[in-house]
């Protein structure tokens, strides 16, 4: 156990995490030089076309130094702040953490909410001053704001750069020397976490465990914790490129576990493992399960799909055990389901795998956050309202609370206004101003939940020209001034298209719902009036006018090849189009209330 050394690497997005754990894996020869392939640790598809870790990944390294074998445990980590548990679960199976710092962009703040999840575990920091090699590189200057935030020497931070390989061999040495060895009981009851799983089509889900105390074995009769299921360890082994099969992990190393389970949500990240005849006494602290933090409607764009929609949400979900859906219908859409996400980020991506994982092209409607409501006959019930519609009338409200946030956002001195304007504009209030430097200033505000999980990054981006990183936990539920803002076309209620929206803003919100809407909604054949209501109270009104004449028509006597292209766009557009009564709705007039500012 002396010479293992578990650690992982954390950093704010695009640090250059995955980076240099590729360079990590091919100077430890890992990975042999035909095997290498750039971001070798992203192994999604959609993690390498977005550029960004979705799934965080462990593997093991041997490394010969000073004439001795170390085993080298690495876990990299999704820098996304959708996945933030998954973050705090791999830290936790660490001793040691490599803190990777942008040696252009400095100290961000996932570098620091990052950091500080780290040294809640009580972690031994590396500081790494990452991407040496860009001419816009400030060696100097960051390793003073790492010393400031970190209070340590200036050489403790190593210099390096995943792209070109330099400080590599330095930071393998800080592993070594810097990290503590693991500790634990071999003789102990077995006691492992789960820090990640993944999802094999043929093998079932594969468990991702570090073994706190005691041992697992292959053919061993386990028991998850939290779940209380037992199985039987199939198979258990360390992690190369691919799986090396073992008769046992011991406490202190990292491995893999396959019990034949066919369904992710039965394993959960942050459970604890142990022996069903001779259970561990104590469960490894911090095990909770993943909340969605944002809702939205999921329906097929034709009603008949709906059964195959269903068979493609199931096996999705069985990979991926953050996605949470019910079932639910829609007077304007029909039968789809409401479902639940770690984020926004988690949402595209849930989208962009059923188009295409199961070519599944979908409705998703407006998304929002759940609150609790509360009605006057039952002031002290709580009333969960993941889906707008599902809010009482106005009349038998006696409060709605809604989700807050505590927004962590650094940006540059110039900016402190505009992005203070953004935040006021967003409900939020200023808890906190620090100077890091005098030229970066941390800013914390309490925000609600629902008036960051649409735009606000893009914008908080557009007003700082850049120069501005965010992060945020949440922190509760407070009541607040929410109404129910319903959009009528032709008359005719659109329950998919209903927000809540606060008291407010809810006039100028309903205004410029009606006037895009009005741009999104494609001409028919007749006018179309638009209406914004609350309750019975309509509050704004546009109207889409009659298409006069038949599109084609202008091609009689023309080239009939044109008038065979101008139908196949009008058929491609009608792909992501649902009729609602006798309106067609394009997909984008659901997203509508997301892009008012656009
Ligand atoms: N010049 C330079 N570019 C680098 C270096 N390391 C990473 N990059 C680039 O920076 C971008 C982000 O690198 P990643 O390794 O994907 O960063 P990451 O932190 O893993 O990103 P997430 O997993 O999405 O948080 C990519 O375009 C890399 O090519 C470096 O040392 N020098």
């Amino acid at each position: 156990m002396k010479n293992i050394r578990n650690f992982c690497i954390i950093a704010h997005i695009d640090h250059g995490k995955s980076t240099l754990a590729d360079r990590l894996l091919s100077q430890t020869g890992t990975v042999t030089a035909r095997e290498e392939q750039a971001q070798l640790l992203d192994n999604m598809d959609l993690e390498r076309e977005r550029g960004i870790t979705i799934k965080s990944h462990a593997i093991q390294m041997d490394y010969i130094y000073e004439g001795e074998k170390y085993v080298l445990n690495l876990i990299d980590t999704p820098g996304h702040v959708d996945f933030s548990y998954e973050v705090s679960r791999s830290i936790a199976a660490c001793e040691g953490a490599l803190l990777i710092v942008d040696a252009a962009q400095s100290i961000q703040a996932q570098t620091i909410s990052n950091l500080y999840l780290a040294l809640e575990n009580d972690l031994e920091i590396i500081p790494v001053l990452n991407k040496v090699d860009l001419p816009g590189a400030n060696p100097e200057e960051v390793t003073d704001d790492i010393v400031d935030l970190l209070g340590c020497d200036p050489e403790e931070v190593i210099h390096a750069s995943g792209k070109t390989g330099f400080g590599v061999d330095n930071i393998l040495k800080a592993i070594i020397e810097r990290v503590p060895a693991p500790k634990g009981d071999v003789n102990a009851p077995l006691q492992a976490l789960i820090f990640d799983s993944v999802y094999n089509s043929y093998r079932g889900v594969e468990t991702y465990f570090r073994v706190m105390n005691g041992e697992i074995k292959k053919g061993q009769r386990i028991k998850f914790m939290a779940t209380k299921n037992e199985y039987f360890a199939d198979e258990v082994g360390t992690l190369k490129l691919k799986q090396v099969p073992k008769q046992s992990i011991k406490a202190g190393d990292v491995g893999y576990l396959i019990t034949g389970v066919k369904t992710a949500s039965e394993i959960k990240v942050g459970d604890t493992i142990t022996d069903a005849v001779n259970p561990t006494k104590n469960r490894i602290e911090g095990f909770e399960d993943v909340k969605p933090m944002v809702f939205a409607g999921i329906y097929p764009v034709d009603t008949e799909d709906y059964e195959e929609l269903r068979n493609s949400m199931e096996k999705l979900q069985l990979n991926d055990a953050s996605l949470v859906f019910i079932p639910e219908s829609s007077a304007a859409l029909g039968f789809g389901f409401r479902c639940g996400f770690l984020g926004m980020l988690h949402l595209e991506i849930i989208q962009e795998r059923l188009e295409r994982e199961f070519d599944m092209t979908v409705i998703t409607t407006v998304p929002n956050v759940s609150y609790h409501a509360f009605t006057n006959k039952n002031p002290d019930t709580i009333l969960l309202v993941n889906n707008p519609s599902d809010l009482p009338e106005p009349s038998k409200l006696n409060r709605v609370e809604e989700p807050f946030i505590k927004a962590t956002i650094i940006t540059k001195s110039d900016f402190v206004g505009p992005v203070m304007s953004l935040c006021i504009e967003k409900r939020g209030q200023i808890v906190n101003q620090t100077y890091l430097t005098p030229e970066r200033v941390e800013l914390t505000f309490e925000m609600p939940l629902a008036e960051i999980v649409f735009d606000f990054y893009d914008r908080l981006k557009t007003v700082s020209k850049g120069y501005a990183s965010f992060d945020y936990h949440p922190i509760g539920l407070k009541a607040s001034k929410l109404v129910k803002v319903d959009i009528l076309l032709n008359g005719q209620s659109v329950d998919a298209l209903s927000a809540l929206i606060h008291a407010d803003n809810a006039y100028s919100i309903g205004k410029k719902m009606c006037e895009k809407l009005r741009q999104l909604i494609p001409r028919q054949q007749f006018d179309i009036p638009i209406q914004a209501a609350i309750g019975a109270k309509i509050i704004s009104r546009e109207t889409v006018k009659a298409l006069r004449k038949d599109v084609t028509a202008k091609c009689y006597g023309g080239d009939i090849s044109r008038k065979r292209k101008l139908l196949e766009k009008q058929k491609k557009g009608k792909k992501r189009m649902r009729q609602v009564g006798n309106v067609e709705i394009p997909q984008e007039a659901f997203m509508a209330v997301l892009k008012l500012n656009d």
